[in-house]
């Protein structure tokens, strides 16, 4: 997949099947629309082109609300988007400037001079253009002075999958794992650097991995403990995450922490994946030390059971 930053980039491209969106979560339900300009692609033997936008229109538009949290970074939707099938990947700087542009200019300016677009698939709901004015309406009434295929994905096709980033992002700060990776058609994930903690958990025999989240707008689901996968290079753990403010040792700031299963390395400074595969229990204040190790030693065997079901079952299979 190649990804462009900016409209000059955009090269030429004989036979372009276009779809436009913020696709964020990559979702079942954007995964419907992928498949589909896959599918014309490959018919008409052209290519496929997501539009999108970054940072995030609502990041722009409304900072003040602290902006929406995001469920990947740039970099993670990118390697998403390129596994289902995309081809071009034109990721438009969005600026409030940009937000001004009217939907019948972007349609002439951006999807028909510069894209030259042949086919465009577009959710029967999708808008775009200043103050969201552009529609499928719009589009359908433009079709014959520009000379592109239209192609809406009805209403019934997104509405009877019920699926939404909205439900994800809902799910996840509700700690309803299971729905969102239902959703997500894969774990949700938190992906960061290890960086050095207060050096408590080690004396209590559970070291825990401190992670700084690569994307700062990135969704932190409820705070609670975790079963997770650690993915640390090309190998991969068994683990339980931490999400909150730990208020057995201290409860200054939110920490997100994970004690990785039969594990002995220093990985301080690595990057390492977690995808979140079930919640545990909500965080709580435990009387000293000792009775939060006894917690974790509960918590651990629950980990343990998990993934010996979790490998019964792809056995069996
Ligand atoms: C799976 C798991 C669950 C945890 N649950 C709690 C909890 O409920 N309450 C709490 O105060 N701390 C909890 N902790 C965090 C510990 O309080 C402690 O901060 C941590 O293990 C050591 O932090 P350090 O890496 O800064 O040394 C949990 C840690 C893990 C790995
Ligand atoms: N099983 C393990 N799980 C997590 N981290 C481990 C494990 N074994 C060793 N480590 C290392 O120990 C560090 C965590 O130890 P800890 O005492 O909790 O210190 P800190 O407070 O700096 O995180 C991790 O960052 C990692 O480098």
């Amino acid at each position: 997949m190649k990804i462009y930053k900016s409209l000059d980039d955009f090269p030429y491209i004989e036979k372009p099947v276009v779809t436009i969106g913020s696709f964020d979560g990559v979702h079942l339900g954007h995964q419907k629309i992928l498949k589909r300009i896959n599918n014309i692609a490959r018919t008409i033997k052209g290519e496929t082109v997501l539009v999108s936008f970054w940072p995030h229109p609502r990041m722009v538009l409304f900072p003040e609300s602290h902006g929406i949290k995001l469920l990947y970074s740039f970099d993670e939707k990118a390697a998403l988007l390129e596994s289902f099938g995309v081809d071009h990947l034109l990721s438009i700087p969005f600026t409030k400037e940009f937000s001004k542009m009217e939907s019948k200019d972007f349609i002439e300016e951006i999807l028909v001079n510069k894209i030259k677009t042949k086919k465009l698939v577009i959710g029967y709901d999708h808008r775009f253009g200043r103050g969201r004015e552009g529609s499928f309406a719009h589009l359908d009434a433009e079709q014959d002075r520009y000379n592109f295929d239209l192609e809406e994905i009805p209403r019934e096709d997104i509405d009877n999958i019920g699926i939404s980033s909205t439900k994800i992002r809902k799910a996840l700060e509700s700690g309803d794992i299971v729905k969102a990776n239902e959703f997500l058609g894969r774990p949700y994930n938190l992906r960061g650097n290890v960086i050095e903690g207060d050096k408590i958990g080690r004396t209590i025999g559970y070291p825990t991995a401190n992670i700084k989240l690569d994307e700062p707008h990135k969704l932190v689901p409820i705070d609670g403990a975790y079963i997770v996968r650690v993915l640390i290079d090309d190998a991969s753990y068994a683990g339980m995450l931490n999400i909150g403010m730990r208020p057995t040792v201290s409860g200054e700031r939110k920490n997100i922490e994970v004690n990785i299963l039969d594990f002995d390395q220093n990985i301080y400074g690595k990057t390492i994946n977690l995808q979140l595969l079930a919640f545990l229990r909500p965080e709580k204040k435990f009387e000293d030390l000792t009775a939060l190790k006894m917690q974790l030693s509960k918590d651990r065997n629950q980990v343990v059971d998990f993934f010996s079901t979790l490998n019964k079952k792809s056995n069996d299979k």
